[in-house]
Parts: structure tokens; C-alpha cells; sequence
């Protein structure tokens, strides 16, 4: 397949829409197994999830509710880092099953500083589906219940995760190419 130029950089397939879409169905029916019988409530981090929920949420037959979030982060507030707020999150999450969809971890930080918030709610259980992982990159301890794919340290743009705002709108998953 043909490499794809994002800003000044040129980007090569990395997952297809085949395999990405193969493992979404595999996780799916992972998550349908754990929760049978029960009601998830699925929480979506913003912007980058929202090609990976829309797609996910089609495989679950399990009573799904869905709220995409944005997280907004301050950065220099306290000295322990970032400070992170949900902005959209209006329900309350006491006694609910939730599950966080998130399209990359790569540090950790944006999970890292959100789960105690949510976790202050007092969910009945809180997990977490990765559909990428960096997971030499991870610093931040973040536990993660379902992971896609375990990638290598490279910047990857496509199906919902941009380079500097472009980049969402392709099916595929590509890699910043050698020597770009
Ligand atoms: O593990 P981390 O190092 O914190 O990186 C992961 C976060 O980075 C991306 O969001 P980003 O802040 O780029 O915003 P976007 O989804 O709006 O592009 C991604 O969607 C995760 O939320
Ligand atoms: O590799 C990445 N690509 C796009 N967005 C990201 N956010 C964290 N890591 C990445």
C-alpha cells in the first residue's frame, strides 16, 4: 500500500484496516464474555478514540452505554505534573461498570492523572481498553485490561490519531516511514 505524506512527513502502513478491524471484533468479544450478563458504561477519550469506539461499540451485544470525553490538561499546576479534567462527563459513575476506550497509551500520563478521578466516583469496577500500547514508552503506571496491539516506539498517525491535527481520517494504521 501506498506510503501517505502528513505535514513534512511521509507515513508507511503499519496495521491495515483488516487486522485492526480483525482485533476490535477480538476484543469486543472479549469485553461481551467478562460483562455477560451485565451493563457497561463506556467511556471514550477524545479526540483520538472516536474512530476505535464507533467501531468497537458495533461488535459489543452486551447493554452498552457510551459518553465521549475531552481531557484537558494543565500543565505547571501542581509539582507532581499534569492535572487533568473530563469536560462532557455529566453522569454520574457510582455503583456503573466502566470501561475507558482510549486509542494510544504512550506515556501513561493522561490515564495516569484521570483514574483517580474517576476511581473518586466509586465505580463498581473500572477497566481499560487500549487499542495501542507503546509499551516501551510507558512511565506512567496505567493498568491496562485489553490491549490491541503492543507497538514499537514510533509516531503513528490514521484511524482517529493525528500528527500535529491531520492524519484522523484514514482507515489504516501507518508508521513514520524510514528516514522521513
Ligand atoms: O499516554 P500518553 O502519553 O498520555 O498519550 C496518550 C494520549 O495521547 C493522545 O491524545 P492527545 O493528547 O494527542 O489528544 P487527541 O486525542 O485529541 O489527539 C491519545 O488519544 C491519548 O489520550
Ligand atoms: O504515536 C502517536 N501518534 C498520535 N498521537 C499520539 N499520542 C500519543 N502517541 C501518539
Amino acid at each position: 500500500m501506498a506510503d501517505i505524506t502528513v505535514h513534512d512527513k511521509r507515513f508507511s502502513v503499519y496495521l491495515s484496516e483488516t487486522a485492526l478491524q480483525k482485533r476490535i471484533k477480538e476484543l469486543a468479544d472479549a469485553v461481551n464474555a467478562d460483562y455477560a450478563g451485565e451493563k457497561v458504561y463506556f467511556l471514550a477519550i477524545l479526540n483520538g478514540s472516536f474512530m476505535f469506539a464507533a467501531d468497537f461499540f458495533k461488535y459489543l451485544t452486551i447493554d452498552s452505554e457510551i459518553c465521549f470525553i475531552k481531557l484537558a490538561s494543565y500543565k505547571g499546576l501542581k509539582s507532581s505534573g499534569a492535572v487533568t479534567t473530563a469536560i462532557g462527563l455529566e453522569e454520574d459513575l457510582h455503583g456503573k461498570h466502566v470501561v475507558i476506550l482510549e486509542d494510544i497509551i504512550d506515556t501513561g500520563k493522561t490515564l495516569h492523572y484521570f483514574l483517580p478521578q474517576l476511581q473518586h466516583q466509586q465505580p463498581r469496577s473500572l477497566k481499560i481498553v487500549a487499542l495501542l500500547h507503546k509499551a516501551e514508552m510507558t512511565t506512567y503506571e496505567v493498568p491496562i485490561d485489553y490491549t490491541g496491539f503492543v507497538i514499537p516506539n514510533k509516531f503513528v498517525v490514521g484511524y482517529g490519531l493525528d500528527y500535529d491535527g491531520l492524519g484522523r481520517n484514514y482507515k489504516d494504521i501507518y508508521q513514520l516511514a524510514e528516514g522521513s
